[in-house]
C-alpha cells in the first residue's frame, strides 16, 4: 500500500517536472548549422553517457578519453554528475524525482553540446534504464554511446576514495546507490567495460577501447 503510494507520488511529480510549460514560442533557425560546426571540427558531435556505480572509474574515465581526444585534436567537454551539481543542479537532492530531473538536464545539455559538434563526455550514476533512455532519445540514431562501467560493487566499496560507502553501511548516508538505493544496469548498450578475471583494465586501456569505437563508427572525421 504505502509503496504504491510512493510510486503514484514520483510519478506524479515526475509529471510536473516533465510537462511543457512553455507556450507561444517558435523555433528560430540559424544560417549555421551543426553540419558546418562539425566541418569545421572535423568530428561528430555525439554524447558518451558513462554510467556505473559510485567509485566504478566514471570521472576516472571521463578525464583520461577527454585528454585522448584532446591529443588526437578532438574537441571535448566533460559533465560529471558531481561538478553539475555544484552549479545547475544544487537544487537537487538523491530522491528518485530529483536524480530524475539531474539526468534529464544533463541530457538536454549534452544534447546542445552534441548540437554545437562537440564530443560530450557525461558521466554521472544515472542508476534509471528509464533517465538514460530519455537521454537517448534526445539524439538522432547512433549519437548516443552509452558505456557501461561494469565493476562489481565489492570492487567500488574496496576503493571508496571519499569514503561514502563507508558513511552509508553506517546509516549516516541514506539511499546510497548499491547499499539502499538501485542501480539498473544496461540491458543493451554500446559498450561494457569490464575487468579482465580479475585483473584491473587500466583507464587509457578503456579509453582507448571508447576512441576505436569513435572511429570505427565515423565521428572522428566530418
Ligand atoms: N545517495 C547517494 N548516492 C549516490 N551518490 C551520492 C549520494 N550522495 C552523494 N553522492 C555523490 O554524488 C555523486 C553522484 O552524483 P550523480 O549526479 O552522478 O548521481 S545520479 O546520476 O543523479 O544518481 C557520487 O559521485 P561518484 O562517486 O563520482 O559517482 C557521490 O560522490
Ligand atoms: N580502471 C581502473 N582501475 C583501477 N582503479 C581505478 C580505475 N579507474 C578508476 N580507478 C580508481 O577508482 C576510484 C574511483 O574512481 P572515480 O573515477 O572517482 O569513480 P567514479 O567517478 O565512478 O566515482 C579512484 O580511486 C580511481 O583512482
Amino acid at each position: 500500500m504505502g509503496d504504491s503510494r510512493n510510486s503514484t507520488i514520483c510519478e506524479n511529480l515526475h509529471q510536473m517536472l516533465t510537462v511543457r510549460k512553455s507556450t507561444n514560442i517558435a523555433w528560430h533557425k540559424s544560417s549555421v548549422e551543426k553540419f558546418d560546426r562539425q566541418e569545421l571540427l572535423q568530428q561528430k558531435g555525439c554524447v558518451i553517457w558513462i554510467t556505473g556505480l559510485s567509485g566504478s572509474g566514471k570521472s576516472t574515465l571521463a578525464c583520461t578519453l577527454s585528454r585522448g581526444l584532446h591529443l588526437r585534436g578532438k574537441l571535448t567537454y566533460i559533465l560529471d554528475g558531481d561538478n553539475v551539481r555544484h552549479g545547475l543542479n544544487s537544487d537537487l537532492s538523491f530522491k528518485v524525482e530529483d536524480r530524475a530531473e539531474n539526468i534529464r538536464r544533463i541530457g538536454e545539455v549534452a544534447k546542445l553540446f552534441a548540437d554545437a559538434g562537440i564530443i560530450c563526455i557525461a558521466s554521472l550514476i544515472s542508476p534509471y534504464r528509464k533517465d538514460r533512455d530519455a537521454c537517448r532519445a534526445l539524439l538522432p540514431e547512433g549519437d548516443f554511446i552509452e558505456v557501461f562501467l561494469d565493476v562489481p560493487l565489492q570492487v567500488c566499496e574496496a576503493r571508496d576514495p571519499k569514503g561514502l560507502y563507508k558513511l552509508a553501511r553506517c546509516g549516516k548516508i541514506k539511499g546510497f546507490t548499491g547499499i539502499d538505493d538501485p542501480y539498473e544496469p544496461p540491458l543493451n548498450c554500446e559498450i561494457v567495460l569490464q575487468q579482465k578475471g580479475g585483473d584491473c583494465v587500466s583507464p587509457s586501456d578503456m579509453a582507448e577501447t571508447v576512441i576505436s569505437y569513435l572511429e570505427e563508427k565515423g565521428y572522428l572525421q566530418a
